[in-house]
């Protein structure tokens, strides 16, 4: 295995891939042309901001299997290419938090005290000692928007100088904020009142420019801004022109909405504190990202559950021991849903009872999809597309959480609508985890998931099932179970058969001849 390091990460990273047996090569500063070229050699990548996984260099890579960003932002990455190929697209979450907001303290304590210019007049031979009087922290109020991380690292840090802290972020709750010590504020609250404003937010179409012309116009007057998070959230000419105003006392920068950049007109002003880009770059934080996303590569590469994908449902340890022997059980229910039903698959409901109910099942519904689109897509479906397929398909799909569990600790029922029909499959994880199927549509049964299976719809008459035995015998295909369901004597039943070997295309059209029966589908489970 081969991964391709296109930008500086720590050695301590590189030598963990290398302990694992994975080959490093290491090739910074590469044109997208450059890597186009090379990246189809490689089953990884790993990168920092610098270097832009675009689509055509996703494209080329026909034996990636993931990408690793060694940081926190994943804006220079194709996300949405890589999850449509299958590419696992992670990240190193945690180890950069504190040295961007040590930055972020950094940047606000030397606004306050104005250490950048008058340290460039001294050392420029003026010792002017009024002209860069500064504030204190104490007793300011700092508004915060984005309270993850970051943000809430930004916050203790701040409150021990004696601030108070106004936050403003729509996924946080006022409980989380309370026990952080912030006052959740609006927007206009915190223009309105902040003394400084700090943005800790990724970079989407929501927060791209968000601190604008009008929102400046908002602010008090002589307020400080810092943004160590993403350029762009702050939009720089609307800035530039607030400073020259008077309207806003200062700004720190480390991010830029085009980088790298050596030219800003921001770079003119004495009011603004810039730094390129080096938010996570401390010893110990780059350390931390090169552990971090070296030990997901490693355990992507190895087929072990991912901690931090950004675009498939990770899953914690102690979760994972309560799903694993589920998550197999219902891939080979979609599995064998995807092989026995007819026409196209419209809507998919998923019904949860028991304790499983409890969780984000997200990752159980994702397994479904998988086994589903399994048979008729093969190995370019995953954990990672499999939504995605769905959703490319219009596939409507929903989870529902139920309290009938029908005297099992856990039943899991799918229900697929087509456009020829409903099938639905009931099943739940029995004796040595072991996967079993509990109903098919309305017959109820108890079968193990695995191996070659035969469902075979038929009239509840004699001869059938002796029938469907000689076509069996006549391919030398030996019967390992056979289970009959039926609800009405004389009615319609189903035969579901484990046989020891795979069945022929011409042994299935050969059972479906056999009188009385309605349909026969060959399920590989293998
Ligand atoms: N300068 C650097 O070198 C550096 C280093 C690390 C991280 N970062 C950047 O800092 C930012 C924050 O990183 P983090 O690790 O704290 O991420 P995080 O995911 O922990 O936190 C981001 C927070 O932003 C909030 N948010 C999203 N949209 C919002 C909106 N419209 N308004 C308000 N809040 C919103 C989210 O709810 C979340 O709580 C990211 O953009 C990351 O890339 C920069
Ligand atoms: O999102 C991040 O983690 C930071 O922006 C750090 O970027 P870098 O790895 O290029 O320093």
């Amino acid at each position: 295995m081969r991964v391709l390091v296109c930008d500086k990460v720590s050695e301590k990273g590189i030598q963990i891939l290398q302990n694992a047996g994975i080959t490093v090569d290491v090739k910074l500063k590469q044109t997208e042309d450059e890597i186009v070229n090379i990246v189809g050699d490689y089953q990884a990548v790993i990168v920092r901001s610098e270097t832009k996984i675009t689509k055509r260099i996703i494209e080329a890579g026909n034996q990636l299997k993931v990408i690793g960003r060694a940081g926190v932002g994943v804006d220079n990455i194709d996300v949405e290419a890589a999850t449509m190929k299958g590419i696992v697209v992670c990240n190193a979450p945690e180890g950069n938090t504190i040295a961007a907001a040590e930055l972020t303290m950094s940047h606000m304590l030397a606004l306050a005290r104005k250490i950048y210019p008058a340290a460039n007049a001294l050392k420029g031979g003026q010792w002017a000692r009024s002209k860069y009087t500064g504030v204190e922290l104490k007793g300011k109020i700092l508004g915060i928007l984005g309270l993850g991380k970051i943000g809430s690292e930004v916050a203790k840090f701040a409150q021990a100088f004696g601030m108070t802290i106004y936050g403003y972020d729509p996924y946080v709750t006022e409980e989380r904020a309370k026990n952080l010590g912030v006052e959740i504020k609006s927007l206009e609250e915190i223009y309105a009142h902040a003394d400084f404003i700090t943005v800790h937010m990724p970079k989407t179409k929501e927060t791209y420019r968000m601190i604008s012309t009008e929102q400046l116009a908002m602010m008090k007057d002589g307020v400080r801004l810092i943004n160590c998070a993403r350029g762009g959230i702050i939009d720089e000419e609307a800035l530039y022109n607030a400073i020259v105003s008077g309207k806003v006392a200062g700004a720190g920068i480390d991010v830029f909405e085009k980088e790298p950049t050596t030219e800003s007109p921001l770079f003119g002003l004495e009011q603004v504190l810039v730094t390129p880009h080096l938010g996570a770059s401390t010893e110990e934080a780059q350390v931390n990202v090169a552990i971090d996303v070296s030990e997901e590569i490693v355990r992507v590469l190895h087929g072990e559950v991912v901690r931090a994908a950004v675009n498939i449902p990770s899953v914690k340890p102690e979760l994972m021991a309560i799903f694993a022997p589920y998550l197999d059980l219902i891939e080979r229910l979609g599995r064998f849903i995807g092989q026995t039903v007819n026409g196209s698959i419209e809507k998919v409901t998923i019904s949860y009872a028991g304790d499983l109910a409890k969780h984000n099942l997200n990752p159980l519904t994702t397994s479904f999809l998988k086994g589903m689109f399994k048979p008729s897509l093969q190995d370019s479906v995953n954990f990672v597309n499999a939504p995605h397929v769905a959703k490319q398909r219009g596939i409507k799909v929903s989870e529902i959480k139920t309290g009938d569990t029908e005297d099992y600790s856990n039943l899991i029922t799918a229900t697929v609508e087509t456009s020829k029909g409903t099938r639905s499959v009931a099943g739940t994880v029995l004796r040595r985890n072991r996967g079993h199927i509990l109903r098919v549509d309305d017959y109820n049964l108890n079968v193990e998931l695995e191996g070659h299976m035969i469902v075979a719809p038929h009239y509840d008459r004699p001869r059938i099932i002796g029938g469907i035995g000689t076509v069996l015998g006549e391919h030398e295909i030996n019967i390992a179970h056979m289970h009959v369901g039926r609800n009405v004597v004389g009615g319609e039943a189903i035969a579901i058969l484990s046989v020891d070997a795979a069945v022929p295309t011409e042994a299935v059209k050969e059972l479906a001849k056999v009188d009385g029966v309605l349909d026969v589908k060959y399920v590989d489970l293998t």
